[in-house]
């Protein structure tokens, strides 16, 4: 083949797809380029979220069986990374291959598949390869597309113009001494051990430092420029954040490990969530599974008073320099509803999501998901 590659239409399924972006939705930090976030899973163990690595596992070892087949590998691949990717306006990448810098060398085959849709859920970001065909791929959610990380195909996205694009993105690698499940189960089995035995089914999510979420619109850390992503993405989703002390006392880094509650338009939601990053898990959970079930009632909320009111317009001047951007950023081309009754519901549900029994845990692992990484 002059330039080995293959697209698979619908090798990951709906459900697949949207759980993917429920997850980067909740835990994703800013990526390595402009207007670029990502969710890693060292970052999810890292963060107390070590249950949300699950989903991936099964997809993981079927991408890797496939490139294995279709390029006639003789000897079994490891996976060097794995992770959710997703660019939002703006961000785009000229020609390359993913081997070109001498660090990236070990890699030798990409994967990427596709979580949600061109002119669907984002305007731009068609993808090119320079030579050979096909040449242009239109994404579309739950196709992969696998090639060769070299020269032969080198390859190209264009700006994205609206709404957000997402992939999950692989590298394989023959190198045996890059395999990334070397690096996780010892951070994996820290997490478990460090978990008190009441605490055993439940991952409260802990955040990681406050700069991994500051999205700043030239790339410096600035504070005074740009926002921070989790209040982003409850800010285009509607909610404002309210902490009861305010944020007097308190710096950004202090302020995201307290306890707080959501606020929407002039009621708050009756409910404590442990920190900012819960309160996003909570919100991208209930606009995953609940709110396409349609009734809007009326449920647990409360008014906020003008004092309170002030505390909220004072955590935004602190976590959004700017929320107009954090519109623009994150905007989702979908309409989305919203109940507080069946966000109520939502709250429960969640706590069974993330409520993850250590026994069929560690089964699991012993298992063959991570037989790469243990042998
Ligand atoms: O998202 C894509 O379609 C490809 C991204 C890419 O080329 C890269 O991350 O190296
Ligand atoms: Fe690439």
């Amino acid at each position: 083949m002059e330039h080995p590659r293959l697209i698979l239409h619908n090798f990951l399924t709906e459900e697949e797809c949207k759980e993917l972006e429920f997850i980067h939705k909740s835990c994703s930090t800013v990526g390595y380029r402009p207007n670029v976030f990502s969710t890693t899973l060292s970052h999810l163990i890292a963060t107390n979220s070590a249950h949300l690595i699950i989903p991936f596992l099964p997809i993981r070892d079927r991408l890797k069986e496939k490139v294995e087949e279709v390029f006639g590998c003789e000897y079994e691949l490891v996976t060097e990374f794995t992770g959710l990717i997703s660019w939002c306006k703006g961000a785009s990448i000229g020609w390359h291959s993913d081997d070109n810098r001498s660090y990236l060398k070990q890699r030798d085959f990409t994967a990427v598949c596709y979580l949600n849709t061109y002119q669907k859920d984002f305007e731009g970001g068609l993808f090119h390869f320079q030579d050979g065909e096909p040449k242009t791929i239109a994404p579309l959610a739950g196709d992969a597309v696998m090639y060769t990380a070299d020269s032969r195909n080198t390859h190209s996205v264009d700006e994205v113009t609206d709404g957000e694009r997402l992939t999950l993105a692989l590298w394989f690698s023959r190198d045996s001494s890059h395999d990334e499940d070397a690096k996780l189960i010892p951070l994996l089995s820290e997490s478990l051990l460090h978990k008190s035995n009441n605490m055993l089914c439940s991952f409260l999510p802990l955040p990681a430092s406050d700069n991994m979420y500051w999205y700043s619109p030239n790339q410096d850390s600035h504070h005074d420029f740009g926002f921070d992503i989790r209040l982003g993405r409850l800010h285009a989703l509607g909610f404002d954040v309210y902490y009861s002390q305010g944020t007097r006392t308190s710096d950004l880094s202090e302020l995201q490990m307290e306890p707080m509650q959501l606020a929407r338009g002039d009621y708050f939601l009756d409910h404590k969530f442990v920190n900012i990053l819960h309160a996003l898990q909570v919100v991208q959970f209930y606009f995953w599974k609940v709110c396409n079930s349609g009734t809007i009632q009326s449920g647990e909320v409360v008014q906020i008073s003008q004092a309170q009111l002030e505390k909220i317009i004072e955590v935004k001047s602190v976590f959004m320099k700017d929320p107009k951007l954090a519109k623009t950023i994150f905007r989702s081309l979908e309409q989305h509803s919203f109940g507080s009754a069946t966000f109520s519901a939502a709250i429960t549900a969640w706590d069974d999501y993330s409520c993850w029994p250590l026994d069929s845990w560690l089964l699991r692992s012993s298992q063959d998901n991570w037989k790469s990484g243990t042998k």
